[in-house]
């Protein structure tokens, strides 16, 4: 079946989402790639949701980075807001609780977080990398708190999810019946950001308008997103308009298609909204790395994805300027 038929054919209703299990991800055996990218398409092109067991990013990693997090979380608010993100020019460094709003109908979200982006490990801190000079709107360097281990946590995490990042970019080339090396060249300067959540508990009732995070799409190719265990407060919005949970379930990550998927695809792969409210009544913790293509390719719809009955929808722009718009409506308000 070709893209635009089986997009015409989507389960956009979905109430569960798939879990895929990457197991055979390093099998170059052409069936076992083959098998794998059906999954990933048909997830991508129903909901542009699902699971991933076997992910290989170890407990470890996770449980670091996890310390770490909650160490930075704990400062004083002040000194916190030492790397406020609106002081740099990318929103890289800090984001106090109702800083940022990602649903225009909201208010304000009810978390704080912590963003960077691409550095080396063995670089001075918050140097700017030789791979970042084609960065454009997007350009800026990482900023660091001064908290022992917390760079070095989180950026071994960052390395984690961008390798498996790396592995799954010809899966989802093979899943749109392209050359499995289509995104090498567009995916040379790991233009991935990473961002460090703390859920505070709202207990009582709850302002819609104030809620976690608020609906929204995500603005890269795709997202890797860990979320604690043992905490339901991801929610993902069918084409019915109903709420279905993804439930964080232990060894899974979540892999969730963002807005430059869906100009790549002309919304053959689906950019799908979410949202996460913590009223567990616990803190509630999250990684999220966001993907995309380098800051400076242009997202040109895919061949295979245009039609005269589907003529392009969305403006022609570089990966980094649509990320920077967003970025902007997030935190500017
Ligand atoms: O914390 C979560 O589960 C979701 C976070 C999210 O959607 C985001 O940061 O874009
Ligand atoms: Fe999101």
């Amino acid at each position: 079946m070709s893209l635009l038929e089986a997009a015409r054919s989507a389960n956009t209703a979905f109430s569960e989402i798939p879990i895929i299990d990457l197991k055979d991800i390093g099998d170059p055996t052409p069936d076992v790639q083959r098998a794998l990218a059906k999954q990933i398409r048909d997830a991508c092109i129903d909901l542009g949701f699902f699971y991933v067991t076997n992910h290989g990013i170890s407990e470890e990693t996770i449980a670091t980075a996890l310390e770490s997090m909650k160490t930075y979380f704990s400062l004083p608010l002040e000194t916190k807001m030492e790397l406020d993100n609106t002081k740099t020019p990318n929103f890289k460094g800090y984001n106090a609780v109702l800083s940022s709003n990602n649903d225009p109908a909201g208010t304000g979200d009810m978390h704080e977080g912590f963003e960077f982006g691409w550095e080396a490990l063995d670089d001075t801190p918050g140097a700017l990398d030789a791979c970042r000079m084609n960065d454009g709107s997007m350009a800026g360097a990482n900023v660091w708190p001064d908290v022992p281990g917390f760079r070095k946590s989180l950026l071994n995490y960052y390395y984690a999810a961008v390798g498996l990042g790396k592995n799954l970019f010809p899966l989802f080339a093979r899943a749109l019946d392209l050359a499995p090396d289509f995104f090498d060249d567009k995916t040379r300067n790991s233009a991935a950001l990473m961002r460090v959540l703390h859920y505070p508990p709202q207990r009582g009732p709850v302002d819609e308008r104030v809620i976690g995070i608020g609906a929204h799409t995500d603005f890269e190719c795709f997202t890797i997103l860990w979320q604690q265990p043992g905490i339901q407060a991801l929610q993902v919005r069918n084409t019915n308009g109903e709420w279905i949970d993804a439930t964080p379930t232990p060894g899974t990550l979540v892999i969730n298609l963002g807005d430059q998927f869906a100009r790549w695809t002309n919304d053959v792969f689906k950019s799908t909204v979410h949202r996460a409210a913590n009223r567990s009544g616990e803190r509630r913790y999250s990684i999220p790395l966001f993907f995309g293509t380098d800051y400076d390719v242009l997202l040109e719809p895919i061949a295979g994805c245009v039609s005269d009955e589907r003529p392009p929808r969305y403006e022609v722009t570089t990966a980094g300027d649509y990320v920077k718009m967003r970025l902007q409506a997030t935190y500017g308000h």
